[in-house]
């Protein structure tokens, strides 16, 4: 779809279609709605960038919560969103050796019994090795330094979800 179609779509039609390009999350997608016609494909990601950035840090923990663990009980038991399937799918993350489960696992709570929300990472942009590295490294860093980065990992998945949604290339009538 293009912008042009984005900005036609009636409230109910836009959360469905938008209410997970942030995981679980589709109150940011109602909330940007009001804020059409978006001139662009930058200016709906820029709303969306721009209402998470607004919220308390108690809100971004909240967003960060609604994150399955990678490589965790959702997808062992089939319970993922398609969007979090397929990243993790193509991250290899569906496919690891016991061993490397089992090391995700313990990193995962490890963070978790930490920061108190889940390690966020876009899958996507990384693969199953780095993953594990960069859980590890994060593990160590400090708790608000943390949080502003899984933000920020967030806002890279969000880029991915929307591309996959709407057309980049067409003018929009704007
Ligand atoms: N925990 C976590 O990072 N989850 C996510 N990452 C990603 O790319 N898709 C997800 O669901």
């Amino acid at each position: 779809m293009d912008m042009n179609a984005v900005n036609s779509l009636p409230f109910e039609d836009f959360v469905r279609i938008f209410g997970n390009v942030v995981e679980k999350c589709p109150m940011i997608a109602a909330a940007v709605w009001s804020q059409r016609p978006f001139a662009s494909f930058l200016a709906l990601e820029t709303a969306i960038s721009d209402f998470i950035d607004a919220l308390p840090e108690s809100g971004k923990e909240g967003i960060l919560r609604c994150h399955p663990d990678l490589a965790g009980r959702d997808l062992q038991m089939g319970t993922l969103t398609q969007e979090s399937r397929e990243e993790q799918s193509r991250a290899g993350l569906d496919a690891l050796e016991s061993a490397e489960r089992t090391r995700m696992a313990q990193l995962n709570e490890e963070y978790k019994a930490r920061f108190g929300f889940p390690f966020v990472i876009c899958a996507r942009m990384n693969d199953k090795a780095n993953i594990l590295r960069q859980l590890s490294e994060r593990c160590q860093s400090e708790r608000a330094a943390e949080r502003a980065r899984a933000v920020e990992e967030v806002k890279k998945i969000c880029h991915l979800r929307l591309q996959g949604l709407v057309r980049t290339d067409a003018p929009n009538k704007l």
